[in-house]
C-alpha cells in the first residue's frame, strides 16, 4: 500500500512516502510557519492509497478516523487545546482532501486513552471536570507507540512485558510511563503545555502564578496564551528561537539549558513512580537524537533510578542501547519515526473500510 504521511510538528512539517511499511522518500520542512501550503504543493506523490495526517488532539477518540467534513469540524473544536498544532493539522488535512485518496487522521491522544482515572483527573471540582471535560489527555502517543515497537524488536521481547519510560524531546517534550504496551501516565495534560520545559513552551508553572498575573492585570488572557506557548521555554529563557542548535550557539544560555535538563529529569522521576518496575528508558525526538551530550547530562543526574550510560555507546549513531550490558533499566536512543506508525495506523483504517467495518 502507498501511504503519504503528514506530520505537522510545532517546529517542522515532515512528509513521507511509505510503501508497504518502508519509507521510500521523505521531505522535511524545518521551521515551517504552519500557514503556507507550499510544502504540500511541492510534494505530490502519485497513486496514493491513503494519506495519513498526524493530529495532536483527538479528544476521546481511541482509533484513527477517515476524515469527512463532520470529523474535521469536531477536530476543529480542539484548536484552543492545542493552538500550536491543531490548526496546522487541519490545514494539511483540508489540503490533502482535495486529492482522490482517503485521508485518515491519526491521533497523539489515542495512545493515552488507556490511562487510569487517577492519572487522568485533575484535583478540580467534579462538576467542572465533568461539564467541561477538564482532564489530562497526553500527547506524542504515535512516537511512543513506534518507540515501544522498535525497542521490543531490538531486544526480542514481547511488548506486554516491558515497563518503560518514553522521553520524547522534539520541539515539544513529554515523558510517558508505559506498562503492558499501554500508557499509564504522561507529563502532558489537557494541552501539550503541561510538564517539561520545551522549545517555546513554558511547561508546568505554578497555577497560582498565572492567576496572579491575570488578577494583577500584568497580562491579558490572550497575551498569556501567547507567552506560554510561543515565547517561553528555551526560547524565552535564552532569547533565541528555542531550536536547540540556536540555543547552544548563542552566548550566556547555560542556565536555560540547565533548567531544561533539570525539568526533564524531574518529570522522568515522576513518571517512574507510576511504574512498578523500570525496564527501559527510551530517548527519542530531534533533540535526543542529535544532542548526545544533553542525553548524557540528563542521565547522569538519574543514578537514583539505576540509570547508567556508557560514553562510547552514547557517542555512537543509530538506534542503540547506551547502558552497560546487563544493566537495568536498559537505556535506548531511538530515532523518532512517527511516519511509520502513521502509515501502519492508516493501512489498518483502510483495511477496515474495505471489510465494511466503520473506521
Ligand atoms: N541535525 C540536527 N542537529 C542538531 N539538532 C537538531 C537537528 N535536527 C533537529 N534538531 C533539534 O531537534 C529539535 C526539533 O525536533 P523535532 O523532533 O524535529 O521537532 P518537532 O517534530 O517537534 O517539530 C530542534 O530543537 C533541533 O535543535
Ligand atoms: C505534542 C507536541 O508537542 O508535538 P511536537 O513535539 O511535534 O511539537
Ligand atoms: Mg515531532
Amino acid at each position: 500500500m502507498r501511504v503519504m504521511t503528514v506530520n505537522p510538528g510545532s517546529s517542522s512539517l515532515k512528509l513521507s512516502l511509505v510503501v508497504d511499511g518502508t519509507e521510500v522518500e521523505r521531505a522535511v520542512f524545518d521551521r515551517w510557519d504552519g500557514v503556507t501550503s507550499e510544502p504540500l504543493r511541492r510534494k505530490q506523490w502519485p497513486d496514493l492509497d491513503v494519506v495519513a495526517v498526524r493530529f495532536v488532539h483527538g479528544g476521546d477518540r481511541r482509533a484513527p478516523a477517515v476524515l469527512d467534513e463532520a470529523i474535521l469540524a469536531e477536530l476543529g473544536e480542539f484548536v484552543p487545546l492545542a493552538p500550536l498544532h491543531q490548526p496546522r493539522s487541519l490545514m494539511a488535512a483540508k489540503y490533502a482532501m482535495f486529492g482522490s485518496a482517503p485521508v485518515v487522521a491519526c491521533f497523539d491522544t489515542a495512545f493515552h486513552t488507556s490511562m487510569p482515572e487517577a492519572a487522568r483527573m485533575y484535583g478540580l471540582p467534579k462538576d467542572l471536570t465533568e461539564r467541561y471535560g477538564l482532564r489530562r489527555y497526553g500527547f506524542h502517543g504515535l512516537s511512543c507507540q513506534y518507540a515501544m515497537r522498535r525497542i521490543t524488536e531490538m531486544v526480542h521481547d514481547k511488548p506486554g512485558n516491558t515497563r518503560a519510560l518514553c522521553v520524547h524531546m522534539g520541539a515539544g517534550v513529554s515523558i510517558t510511563a508505559i506498562k503492558g504496551g499501554r500508557s499509564v501516565d504522561t507529563s502532558m495534560g489537557f494541552t501539550p503545555l503541561e510538564g517539561a520545559v520545551m522549545a517555546t513552551r513554558s511547561g508546568s508553572v505554578d497555577p497560582g502564578l498565572l492567576v496572579y498575573m491575570l488578577e494583577q492585570k500584568i497580562i491579558s488572557a490572550e497575551e498569556l496564551s501567547d507567552v506560554l506557548y510561543f515565547q517561553s521555554g528555551l526560547a524565552g529563557m535564552s532569547g533565541t528561537s528555542g531550536d536547540l542548535r540556536d540555543v547552544l550557539a548563542a552566548p550566556d544560555t547555560k542556565l536555560a539549558v540547565d533548567v531544561y535538563v533539570h525539568r526533564i529529569r524531574r518529570e522522568i522521576g515522576a513518571m517512574a513512580a507510576s511504574l512498578d518496575r523500570l525496564d527501559a528508558v527510551v530517548f527519542t525526538g530531534g533533540v535526543a537524537v542529535h544532542n548526545r551530550n544533553l542525553v548524557g547530562d540528563i542521565t547522569r543526574g538519574l543514578e537514583v533510578l539505576g540509570i547508567t550510560v556508557v560514553n562510547e555507546l552514547l557517542a555512537a549513531h543509530g538506534d542503540r542501547v547506551i547502558s552497560p550490558l546487563g544493566a537495568l533499566p536498559r537505556v535506548f536512543v531511538i530515532t523518532d519515526r512517527e511516519e511509520l506508525e502513521l502509515a501502519e495506523q492508516a493501512e489498518f483504517a483502510v483495511a477496515r473500510i474495505k471489510k465494511g467495518v466503520a473506521a
